[in-house]
């Protein structure tokens, strides 16, 4: 034993040295590796990255604030690259580079197979998570679907009546001086609505009684999950033992599935009882009953004969027309409270607008006796307002127009909006950018940025967006990117500005809100800027 000790070691193949000179000799591998990544990335505009880690443990521990966090850095550089094991991920909120990757070299950034995987258990082959041809496809069918009148004079219909009902809840709440979660109460109202235009389907979340909706809170918590994905490594592993957040991913897919496929069945037991009866003019004018026709005929607009397909474009639908509406409704919301000259101007514009269009239509005003009248005259004069509310007519109200576009501007409903890299590139600006990584254009930094909106960008201003005729002022999409821009552009802008601006006008001229003292307002870290702790406040009557 004391020999072996005594003896000198034997230099291996591997390291030909050998004692103290093999500690140094590693040692001095080490730092010139240290050196040469650090050489590398001295001229990299973003977090500090560390060796195999990256920037893995600055992104975690700001997760919960993430889109500020990146607000910092994208003041200060425009361009930021974030280090990750394995890959690394580019924020822009230059427009120079935002119109690049969403138009100029729009075919070197698709969603991509990252994206694709992450996000497949939800979305599936539906319009959000396509590339390419099957993407193509949809977005003609879906487009040709949009543009068209009947499409738009029944969302007119369903938007009001649903804004009424919640008009309806709003006011039974001011007389009980009960605090209602706005946020909640949107997120009820655009599910009904997005249900009864997009399938012709009543779900009635919004009744009086407020019914638990199971669906809602699957869809909820499959995509917080799904978020976590996009910095979690281990989440693959998480999924094969079906353990944590992966576990609890399935469950709740499996909730939204059984909801989605009723919904499916009901449509087609009714498209079919419909025919049966050959009173054609009973045929519904939604998404889906469109969809399921052309998939019936063989001129399926991109695949969709089955069940799995029409699933897919289900619930992108629902992503599409539920969560963005109702966050933005409540971040409206938020900005009116916060806000009391905003409110106010905008409340003198709702009722010059009543006024207006009450002698445009020879209608006289019922008198309700102020915010005590009694229930069924106070909501006879709100559904007098509603009917002097069209597609048209909301055309008139700039300043609530231009309300909604500033609060897209600070708080869009997508705050980053990642894509795929195919081939390496180079970005207007000389980033590079490489094949199998991601870019991000961050529409939650862009609003913000200084260099793109002046001094004041950071106050929430709607006077920004009105030209001195008192027209309403456009941004260039590459700026203004809550609704991305290019050929992906959404398809369903005018939809949301349609039911956004129905349901503000209805509570912004009838109600005045208040935010519960010590409730707090913060985001939440979702594909949606959705409030954490919801939108708590004390409603009353304003007549
Ligand atoms: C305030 C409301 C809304 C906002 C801020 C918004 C924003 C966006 C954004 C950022 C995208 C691009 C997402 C991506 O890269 O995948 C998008 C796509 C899309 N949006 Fe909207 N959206 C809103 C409402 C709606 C509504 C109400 C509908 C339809 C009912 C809709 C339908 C779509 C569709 C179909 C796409 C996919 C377009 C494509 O990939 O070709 N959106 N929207």
């Amino acid at each position: 034993m004391e020999e072996a000790h005594l003896t000198p070691a034997t230099p291996s193949p591997f390291f030909p040295l050998a004692g103290p000179h093999k500690y140094i000799a590693l040692l001095l591998v080490v730092l010139s590796w240290i050196l040469v990544q650090r050489w590398s990335l001295r001229k990299q505009k973003g977090p500090r990255s560390w060796p195999v880690i990256g920037a893995t443990v600055e992104q975690l521990r700001n997760y919960h604030r993430m889109h500020d966090w990146l607000v910092g850095y994208l003041s200060r550089h425009r361009t930021v690259t974030v280090d990750m094991p394995f890959t690394s991920y580019t924020y822009i909120a230059d427009p120079v580079n935002v119109e690049h990757v969403l138009k100029t070299n729009f075919t070197n950034y698709p969603k991509g197979i990252v994206y694709r995987s992450y996000m497949d258990v939800l979305l599936g082959d539906g319009i959000f998570n396509a590339d390419g041809e099957l993407w193509r496809k949809q977005r003609k069918t879906a487009s040709f679907e949009f543009a068209s009148k009947n499409l738009r004079d029944f969302s007119a219909i369903v938007f009001r009546e649903y804004s009424l009902k919640l008009s309806g809840i709003l006011s039974q709440a001011s007389k009980a001086g009960k605090v209602v979660d706005m946020q909640e109460l949107y997120m009820r109202m655009t599910l009904d609505s997005i249900c009864k235009v997009g399938f012709g389907v009543e779900i009635g979340t919004l009744s009086p009684d407020l019914p638990e909706n199971s669906f809602a809170q699957a869809f909820d918590a499959a995509n917080i999950i799904i978020t976590l994905r996009f910095i979690d490594p281990l989440w693959r592993i998480k999924r094969f033992f079906h353990v944590g957040s992966e576990a609890l991913l399935a469950q709740s897919i499996k909730l939204v599935d059984e909801f989605t496929y009723s919904v499916i069945r009901r449509r087609k037991a009714e498209i079919v009882e419909v025919r049966a009866s050959g009173k054609q003019e009973k045929m519904k004018h939604d998404i889906l009953s469109r969809f399921i026709e052309l998939g019936e005929a063989g001129d399926d607009g991109g695949g969709f004969g089955d069940d799995k397909s029409l699933r897919d474009v289900v619930l992108n639908f629902v992503i599409a027309g539920r969560d963005t509406t109702a966050t933005t409704l409540s971040w409206f919301t938020h900005m009116a409270m916060s806000h009391p000259d905003v409110a106010e101007k905008l409340r003198r514009e709702l009722c010059a607008f009543e006024a207006e269009r009450a002698r445009e239509e020879g209608v006289t005003l019922v008198l309700c006796g102020g915010a005590d009248a009694d229930d069924k005259a106070f909501a006879a004069r709100v559904a007098q307002f509603a009917g002097l509310l069209t597609y048209d007519s909301l055309g008139k109200l700039v300043y609530l127009h231009a309300c909604v576009t500033e609060t897209l501007r600070l708080y869009p409903a997508v705050p980053q909006d990642p894509k795929g890299i195919l081939e390496d590139d180079v970005l207007p600006d000389g980033t590079k950018v490489r094949a199998g990584g991601m870019v991000t254009y961050v529409p939650y930094s862009m609003g913000r940025m200084e260099y793109n909106w002046g001094p004041d960008a950071a106050s929430f201003r709607p006077e920004r967006w009105i030209n001195e005729d008192g027209a309403f002022r456009n941004a260039s999409p590459f700026k203004f990117t809550a609704f991305q821009a290019g050929p992906r552009i959404c398809l369903g802008k005018d939809s949301a500005y349609l039911q956004m601006k129905m349901a503000l006008a209805i509570l912004f001229r009838f109600y005045s809100f208040r935010l519960l003292e010590g409730h707090p307002v913060q985001y939440r870290m979702m594909t949606i800027l959705s409030m954490a702790h919801g939108l708590k406040v004390r409603v009353s009557r304003a007549v």
